[in-house]
Parts: structure tokens; C-alpha cells; sequence
């Protein structure tokens, strides 16, 4: 993978996210990547210092990406761990095509200092079209005259003729390649909204993070190499012990979005039921992977992890210290709560234990013996815990860089494309045709009945 060959190899295409962060390089593919970071360095900080501004003349002070999957989870995790979030310009993330998603980002902005990047690798995504259309009306409302309104839009994609039919003129996008996967993309252009709310120095060090993560997972000793270490617990956690899924705890508010991102890198590059030869796969693969934000989930899912009778393997993650020093009392109860939560799911509470907890707070022995069973936790859950010293842009990098590594090493132990999708497809398709029979546009004589009757009922609805 490292070295470019064709590891996606239902695509022919190498999956060459790791290039995205090199430091230095030679070849063609290095060369586009190290120009367009330069664009996207003068871009950012044309924006920042208020040089590249709106139609009037005023400094942005929004960027709203719109964008889904790939084009929106990592830019919106990197922006939620790393932008201040009161100091412009603000990024915001639009993904669902429902108008109440846009709609409420819009409300407080300013079309006048509001730029939307258009991210889009295929720039052919339903939703992100027709809300980067919503976009531009809304910019046409707000008096951005049409010849302005490539000030107020940039694009990000691999499909720079599609781009360029939606108005947006080559200059104002930025390239992505077919040898960089959605979910694998924050580090190209797709982090563009990231890097205006960072500023570029931060953006890079998150990129810094990424390449050392690169260089560690490409030279350590099994033995020592965290991604292959993370990829032999989730086989072993998921095809020997049979856990069917993986619950991820950041105990860090600003690392909320991290099992988002996760879900779709893990369960969209390996949620398969072939090997890469297009044979039944002999075991399991992706586990169901879920989570929050600790210690959110302890008032809440964490019952279930201690005492229910699945097993939920957990990464418990904790940046030791926070970004302010004057939060140190409440940040230590947060990672007090984490490490209690370790100590618990290993530990447990035997039966006896628990008895012996109820006779000393008085219960008489009987009411003891008939509550034990309840207060017993078997242990013995696994877990690992990832600590750093604070969330920098470059412990991000490396932390995210991790998990796409631990991705990659599962597919090869599983034999499976981490790289491919072709599971989403069918349902685009069949959206497509179920929009064209409520249009009218479509008989809908290739739908079945089922299907037919709930469009009648949505027609009912609509009047
Ligand atoms: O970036 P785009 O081409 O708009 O694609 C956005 C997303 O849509 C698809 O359905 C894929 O499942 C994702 O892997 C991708 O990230």
C-alpha cells in the first residue's frame, strides 16, 4: 500500500492516502500533491488575513463545507478537536440533504462573509448537489450577484469538469485523485475547511502527526507496531472470541465526532463478504462499531458493556491533559472516570464481593444473598486504552493515521478491499428511481408494490 501498488484492486487503483502527508517525495502523484497544498496554504491564509474576501469587500468570517461521508466526517472531526470555536473564521459542516440541516447552519450567517467549500471527490452526490444548489440560491437571495459568486464558493473534487459546470471556475477548485479513498482523503484538499479554521500551521502539524504515524506503522517490529497490534485484537476480539462489535470512548468532548469517523472507516473499507478474490469470506469481518463521548455513555450504554451478556471489546481513549491548564480539577475527573472504567471492566466484582459490600452497609445476610447476583460484574471485558499527552493537531494526526492503519492491517489478515464500496450503490440507484416516481417523472413499473404504497402515502402527505 505504501508503495503504490494497486492495492484496491476491484478499482485497479493504489490507495495512496499516506502520499497526502509526505514531507518530501518524488513523481507525479507527489509533485500534484505538494502544488495543491500550496494552493490550499494561500487559500487558507488569503482567508484568514481577510485578503480573500466577500463580494463587498469584508473578510469571511464562515466557511460551511458541504459535503457527506468522506467528504464531511473528517473535516468536521478535525475542525470539532482542533478550531477555536469562537473565533472566525468558524467552519460548519452541511451533510444531509434534509433542508433543516443547511437551513439551521444558515440562520445565523451572513451571505456577505460566508464561503462554501463544495466537497464532493466524485462531484456526482446527491445530497451535496443539491445543497451546494440550496447554497447558491441562498447566496442569490443574500445579493451575491452571479458573476460574484465564485468569491463566496470553492470546490474540492477529482471531477473538475462537473465543478466547473456548477459555475465554480478552475481557479476556485482544488484536485483530489482516484488513488485517494473518501474516507482516507482529510489530508488532501477535502481538509480544506479545516485548514481556514486552524490556520495552516496547525493543519500541518496534523499532517506531521500522520507521516510520523506512517513512518512508526512502516518500520516498527510487529511486536511493536501499534496499527498491526490494534488489527490482531479486533481479529482476535471479533473472530475468535466472536464480539460482533467495537465500542470507541473518547473521553475528550472535542473527540466526540471520533466514533463517526470510524464507523464509516472501519465498517465502509471492510464491512464485506468476499476476499479479495471475490470468494466467500471464511470468518467474520467489520464489527458493528459504536460509541460516544465518555462520560457521557457511562450514564447511559456502559451498563450493558459491565454486565450485559454481549461482548463490546472497547478503545478508551484519554489525552492525559487539556488544552488550558485552568481546566486541570475537571479534566482529572474526566480521566479518573476513564481509568475507573478500565479498572471495572477487567476487574469486575466478584459475587462474594458483592456480598461482602452488602453486609457492610447493613443488609441482613439473606437480602445479601438474594442481591449479589445483581451487584456481581464478571471482568474480564478487553479493552485498550490509547493515551497521549494532550490533543495536539499532531496527536490527532497520528491517532487517525492509527486507525486507518489498524483498518488496512485487518483487510489483509481478513483478505479483503479495505478500499472499495460497491455495497452503497444499489440504494443510490433505487433513490434515484423512487425520486423520479414521485416526480412523476417514472411510472415506477420496475418498483414493487410495497414500495409503490408507501410513495402513494408520501403523495397523500404532500397533497
Ligand atoms: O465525495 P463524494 O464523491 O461526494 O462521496 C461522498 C461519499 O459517498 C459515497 O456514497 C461513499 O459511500 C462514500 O465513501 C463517500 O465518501
Amino acid at each position: 500500500m505504501l508503495r503504490g501498488a494497486a492495492v484496491n484492486n476491484t478499482e485497479r487503483r493504489p490507495a495512496l492516502h499516506s502520499l497526502l502527508r509526505a514531507g518530501s517525495g518524488g513523481g507525479e502523484r507527489y509533485a500534484a500533491v505538494a502544488a495543491t497544498r500550496g494552493r490550499m496554504r494561500d487559500l487558507a491564509e488569503s482567508i484568514r488575513a481577510g485578503a480573500h474576501t466577500g463580494h463587498t469587500g469584508r473578510a469571511i468570517t464562515d466557511v460551511v463545507n458541504i459535503g457527506i461521508g468522506g467528504s464531511d466526517l473528517g473535516p468536521r472531526l478535525v475542525s470539532e478537536a482542533l478550531a477555536a470555536p469562537d473565533t472566525a473564521p468558524r467552519a460548519h459542516y452541511a451533510a444531509n440533504v434534509d433542508p433543516d440541516d443547511l437551513a439551521a447552519i444558515l440562520a445565523p450567517l451572513d451571505p456577505a462573509t460566508t464561503l462554501f467549500v463544495i466537497c464532493s471527490k466524485s462531484f456526482r452526490t446527491e445530497e451535496t448537489l443539491a445543497n451546494a444548489l440550496t447554497a447558491r440560491a441562498w447566496l442569490g437571495a443574500g445579493g451575491v450577484a452571479d458573476g460574484d459568486l465564485a468569491r463566496h464558493c470553492l470546490a474540492v473534487t477529482t471531477n473538475l469538469e462537473a465543478a466547473a459546470a456548477f459555475g465554480i471556475p478552475a481557479h476556485h477548485c482544488l484536485p483530489l485523485w482516484d488513488w485517494v479513498g473518501g474516507r482516507y482523503s482529510v489530508w488532501s484538499a477535502v481538509g480544506l475547511s479545516c485548514a481556514i479554521a486552524l490556520g495552516w500551521d496547525r493543519f500541518a502539524a496534523l499532517l506531521a502527526g500522520a507521516e510520523a504515524m506512517d513512518a512508526h506503522f512502516a518500520s516498527a517490529p510487529p511486536a511493536d507496531n501499534l496499527p498491526m497490534l490494534l488489527a490482531l485484537l479486533e481479529t482476535w476480539n471479533c473472530r475468535f472470541l466472536g464480539a460482533g462489535n467495537h465500542v470507541v470512548l473518547p473521553y475528550s468532548h472535542r473527540l466526540r465526532r471520533l466514533p463517526d469517523f470510524l464507523q464509516q472507516l472501519t465498517m465502509e473499507s471492510n464491512g464485506k463478504a468476499v476476499t479479495r478474490d471475490g470468494a466467500p469470506l471464511a470468518g467474520q469481518s467489520a464489527p458493528v462499531l459504536w460509541g460516544s463521548a465518555g462520560t457521557i455513555g457511562q450514564h447511559s450504554f456502559h451498563q450493558l458493556l459491565h454486565q450485559g451478556t454481549r461482548r463490546c471489546p472497547a478503545d478508551i481513549i484519554l489525552p492525559l491533559a487539556p488544552e488550558d491548564p485552568a481546566d486541570r480539577e475537571n479534566h482529572a475527573r474526566l480521566i479518573a472516570n476513564g481509568l475507573a472504567q478500565s479498572r471495572a471492566l477487567v476487574i469486575g466484582r466478584s459475587e462474594t464481593q458483592a456480598r461482602e459490600a452488602l453486609l457492610a452497609r447493613g443488609e441482613a445476610p439473606a437480602e445479601a444473598d438474594r442481591l449479589a447476583p445483581h451487584l456481581a460484574m464478571p471482568g474480564n471485558r478487553p479493552h485498550s486504552l490509547i493515551t497521549f499527552p494532550r490533543l495536539t493537531p499532531e496527536a490527532l494526526g497520528a491517532l487517525l493515521a492509527l486507525y486507518e492503519h489498524r483498518t488496512y492491517c485487518s483487510a489483509v489478515l481478513w483478505d479483503i478491499n479495505a478500499f472499495d464500496q460497491w455495497g452503497v450503490e444499489l440504494g443510490k440507484e433505487i433513490g434515484r428511481q423512487v425520486f423520479a416516481v414521485m416526480q412523476g417523472d417514472d411510472d415506477g413499473a420496475a418498483l414493487d408494490t410495497g414500495t409503490l404504497s408507501l410513495v402513494a402515502l408520501w403523495k397523500a402527505a404532500n397533497g
